[in-house]
């Protein structure tokens, strides 16, 4: 299986998140992508290439313009505003209060974010504009025959929306793939998203639409991030009705339980008939993952590999979350690996 990279992810090198009331290392670190790029060389999982470039307009087909533009303009802003620090929000639009886009950047990120632990810094775009390149050249690879490609993205997107950053995304870059499959072709399009967090993003862009169907195995956002999406109930609304399907689980969840999840929404993917699978695969449904509480182990990540070969299409595999660095790439490529021997 080829793998599109590009060492431009280490342009995402932010040095504080907020996280229990600390500025703390970022969970979403450049050795992610390092540790998961070495396990796919010593694997021999396939060749190794640079990402095409697409332009602004795929990324504009999901995102907008204003919110684009924040993205690029807030860390210097931030600066010029006098803060020392990095660009963190500190208010947010509260109950009953208006949705009117405040001018002052510190307004702004509060406006844009819809979690606090992120926080913005120079560089930033630049990352995520190359890492939605990264997932559309591997689109691209589908679209010319390839049965499977992985997109090692970073930083990871499913928590963007069109207008939204938070949960160390920006581009939402499973949106940006999905869209470009139906402006090249496709008639529908399916995202499995097997990351620990729900993909509230993803969710949120296509939840009124038939021609993608968004599956999400998560923990129940009761108890866990993102906490303000990601409910059974969720099922898709006017022409999206019935094409948005959220499994939510307790802590502790073993993979036998998960695993049960994941063959119900393969047999809604069957159900759909899609032209493409997109896979958000995050691995912070790993045991010791250390802001997430599954309880998977390495060996089970082949196994839902194969599990998602079953569905004998197209996949498009684009890297989300994962976070206990040392495991990440043995999780991440053992799904790969999965996928392969089961074809
Ligand atoms: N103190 C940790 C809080 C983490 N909150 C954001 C989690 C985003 C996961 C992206 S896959
Ligand atoms: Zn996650």
């Amino acid at each position: 299986m080829e793998t599109i990279y590009t060492e431009k992810h280490k342009l995402r090198d932010a040095k504080t998140e907020l996280c229990g009331g600390e500025l703390v290392e970022p969970f979403e670190r450049p050795s992610r992508a390092e540790y998961v790029l070495d396990r796919v060389r010593e694997t021999d999982l396939g060749p190794v290439s640079d990402p095409d470039d697409f332009g602004m307009d795929p990324i504009l087909a999901i995102h907008d313009t204003e919110f684009v533009a924040f993205l690029k303009t807030a860390p210097a802003r931030w600066k010029e505003a006098g803060f020392n620090g990095e660009a963190i929000p500190t208010t947010w639009v509260g109950r009953r209060m208006s949705h009117i886009r405040p001018n002052h950047v510190e307004g702004q990120l509060g406006y844009y974010a819809l979690a606090g632990e992120t926080s913005l810094t120079e560089g930033t775009w630049e990352a995520a504009y190359a890492s939605a390149q990264v997932a559309l050249t591997g689109a691209a690879r589908i679209r010319a025959g390839a049965g499977a490609v992985f997109s090692l993205c970073r930083p990871p997107g499913h928590h963007a929306t069109a207008d939204m950053y938070g949960g160390y995304c920006f581009f939402n870059n499973a949106a940006i793939s999905a869209q470009h499959f139906l402006d090249q072709g496709a008639k529908r399009v399916a995202i499995l998203d097997v990351d620990f967090h729900h993909g509230n993003g993803t969710q949120d862009i296509f939840y009124d639409r038939s021609d993608v169907f968004f599956i999400s195995l998560h923990g129940d956002p009761l108890e866990t991030f993102p906490y303000h999406l990601g409910h059974a109930e969720e099922t898709g609304s006017g022409a999206g009705t019935g094409f948005n399907l959220n499994f939510p689980m307790p802590p502790d969840t073993p993979f036998d339980v998960w695993q049960a999840a994941l063959h119900k929404g393969l047999a809604r993917i069957a159900e759909y008939k899609p032209d493409v699978l997109i896979i958000s695969l995050g691995v912070d449904t790993f045991e010791t993952d250390p802001i997430s509480f599954f309880k998977l182990k390495s060996d089970d990540f082949l196994t839902m590999g194969a599990d998602i070969a079953s569905a004998g299409l197209p996949t498009h595999f684009i890297m989300e979350g994962g976070y206990d660095v040392d495991e990440i790439g043995v999780n991440a490529v053992n799904v790969l690996q999965g996928f392969e021997r089961a074809n």
